[in-house]
């Protein structure tokens, strides 16, 4: 490979379309936390060649790179879209804003650099959909996750002064993506939880990564010998051992479409990142396989917008049907946050606090000073490390199993957007019997209570919500309109029954444990606030539809219930095309989404390379 090219740094950085060979073994549309994982092993024995198209560009400022806080990404418009959902009829007709990364790294590189795993049902769950020989599993995926992080223990100070449980099986250390612990952490967090132990049924297991249920410490994606954000692009793009001539990178490119010959995908056609129309479009081929990592928003879009998403959806946008694929977009899932009453702990011992940080400007300034020094202290610390994930058993003893027997029971049509396709509908007849399962399960959770160490907590998500949402293209415009996005949120009414437990839930934890010595008063709703009507009418006010973890819009699953992909991650119905990203999770694991996103990525490059 020659082509007129400058070398910034490993992965060969393409400055002009012009410079693009004319066909790759692959192409990967979204340089992504999938897109860049794939394209770093598809290339590391430098057999094939790979080009990553990605709509963003390389962006290495202090929004990227900056731990203290963890979201100075998320407010950054320059590497972010920001699309407003439909109204959301069960939300008061709130719009919410739909947010995910837009620059070379993805969503990796705007998020809070929480590290958690979920439980193990949650995989065993994925293959059971499958059947039993599925290699979609607990077991199967532990080999990635310990692939894709190098884990870095908490250090013993800060383990003895909180009492943290690790157990570093769990993880691997080869992966230049780093998964640390702040060097300093919030005196008040000991107590909150230890705390949750107050609660019956509350487990504090051996590590984040053993796939149990309860209350634990968990890293986050920073490289602790520079105190950056460590995530797809340096993990996966500069940070790699030697140049790769096979390895192409062209930035602040729009992927419009896919082209196929008959059913083979052969081509990716894009426009420069801000063109409004076709003129300038243009295509590259691959040889062997176009995958689609542009993530659960953007690769439905794609997707239809090439031809392969539900015929009629496709019909009225006026897109030539390449093949009926009703799953393309349905089953759209983020988790609802805002959700639980917020308190104000009025006897507060503890200093210093979270708090501290966004408003004592002294204290400000002796953080930045510090970590001037060393990078150690309280700007180490990026949105939090610690909190609980309880199961519903914990939440409700009383009411978990009516919540699970009226879930079971409801026609799978019944809650879904009116006329959904039949396989569709199977689809979700089978999460309503494992989701009905989950919630009988004391290993699975529901309820996620994230802590941030300050005289004000309240920040709880509700990790396997039930109602299902759509991403669709615009009809009026497919290729340059964001696509319509529908959580759909609160559809099903046993998210509001649920959600309506996590209120005396939250309240207990707050008055009815250890936590009660610090006066708690509760903020939001109020304490008067009870009866459930006022409850709900709360939450419809509040409640925002997602914690930025969209997944399901391509979800593998048997075809015959709806599945975009199969366990190979290969697109039903045509050949040479397939998606990588958080898009296939079929339902979400009882965690946040990166880690998991990342060992999908690790087991995805193995199945590309098997079949090359
Ligand atoms: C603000 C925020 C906070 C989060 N916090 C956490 C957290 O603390 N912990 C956690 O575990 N998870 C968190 N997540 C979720 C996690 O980061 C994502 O699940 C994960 O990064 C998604 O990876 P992906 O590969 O599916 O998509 P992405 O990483 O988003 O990659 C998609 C890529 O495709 C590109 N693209 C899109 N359209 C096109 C197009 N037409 N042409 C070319 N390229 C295109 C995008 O620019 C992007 O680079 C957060 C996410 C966000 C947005």
């Amino acid at each position: 490979y020659s082509p007129a090219a400058r070398s910034v740094t490993h992965s060969t950085v393409l400055s002009r379309a012009d410079d693009l060979l004319p066909e790759y073994d692959y192409i990967i549309v979204g340089g992504g936390t999938a897109g860049l994982t794939v394209a770093d092993r598809l290339t590391e024995d430098g057999k094939h060649s790979v080009l990553v198209l990605e709509r963003g560009v390389f962006q290495n400022s202090s929004s990227v790179t900056t731990v203290s806080g963890g979201f100075w990404g998320l407010i950054d418009p320059t590497i972010t879209f920001n699309i407003s959902s439909v109204p959301q009829t069960g939300l008061n007709n709130r719009s919410v804003a739909v947010i995910g990364g837009l620059v070379l790294g993805g969503s990796s590189g705007v998020n809070g650099m929480q590290v958690l795993r979920g439980q193990r049902e949650d995989y065993d769950r994925w293959g059971a959909y499958f059947g039993k020989k599925s290699e979609w599993s607990w077991e199967g995926l532990l080999p990635y996750f310990q692939k894709a992080w190098n884990f870095h223990p908490p250090s013993p100070e800060l383990v003895s002064q909180f009492d943290i449980k690790y157990d570093a099986d769990y993880w691997g250390s080869s992966s230049n993506v780093h998964a640390s612990f702040p060097t300093f952490s919030w005196p008040v967090l000991k107590m909150e939880m230890a705390a949750f132990g107050d609660i019956p049924g509350v487990e504090f297991p051996s590590d984040s990564g053993s796939g149990e249920t309860g209350a634990y410490w968990h890293p986050a994606s920073v490289d602790p010998a520079t105190v950056l954000r460590s995530f797809a692009r340096p993990g996966h793009w500069d940070d790699i051992e030697a140049e790769r001539t096979n390895y192409h990178t062209l930035t602040g490119q729009r992927v419009l479409k896919v082209g196929f010959e008959g059913k083979r995908a052969t081509e990716v056609v894009f426009v420069p990142g801000d063109a409004t129309d076709q003129s300038q479009a243009r295509s590259v081929k691959a040889k062997k396989e176009i995958i689609m990592a542009a993530g659960s928003i953007h690769t439905p879009q794609i997707l239809q917008a090439s031809g392969v998403g539900p015929k009629q959806l496709l019909q009225k946008a006026g897109v030539p049907l390449v093949v009926d694929s009703p799953g393309v977009g349905s089953n759209f899932q983020d988790q609802p946050f805002t959700i639980a009453p917020s308190f104000n702990l009025t006897n507060f011992p503890f200093h210093p606090d979270f708090y501290d940080m966004l408003l004592n400007q002294t204290f400000i300034a002796e953080a930045q000073a510090q970590f001037a020094a060393n990078r150690t202290g309280p700007m180490s610390i990026a949105s939090g490390n610690c909190g609980s994930w309880l199961s519903l058993q914990v939440i409700t003893p009383e009411s978990w199993e009516d919540i699970a027997k009226r879930y079971e029971a409801q026609d799978p049509a019944a809650h879904l957007p009116c006329g959904t396709d039949k396989k569709v509908i199977a689809g979700y007849k089978a999460q309503q019997k494992a989701l009905a399962k989950s919630m009988r399960s004391k290993d699975s959770a529901a309820y996620n209570f994230f802590l941030r160490g300050g005289y004000e907590e309240g920040s709880v998500v509700y990790l396997h919500p039930t109602s299902r949402g759509t991403v669709h293209i615009n009809p009026a415009d497919p290729f340059f309109s964001p696509p319509e996005v529908d959580y759909r949120a609160l559809s099903n009414p046993t998210d509001l029954e649920v959600l309506l437990e996590f209120t005396p839930f939250t309240r207990k934890y707050f008055l009815e444990t250890r936590m009660n010595t610090l006066d708690p008063v509760e903020l939001s709703p109020g304490a008067d606030v009870t009866a459930p009507e006022d409850i709900e009418a709360w939450l419809r006010s509040v409640m925002v539809p997602s914690s930025f973890h969209p997944i399901g819009t391509a979800a593998m699953l048997p075809q015959n219930l709806g599945g975009v992909v199969d366990e190979d991650l290969l697109v039903y119905g045509v050949k040479g095309l397939s998606v990588v990203d958080a898009s296939v999770m079929p339902d979400l694991p009882g965690s946040y989404t990166q880690q998991t996103v990342y060992a999908v990525a690790e087991k995805a490059a193995d199945l590309i390379k098997s079949r090359a």
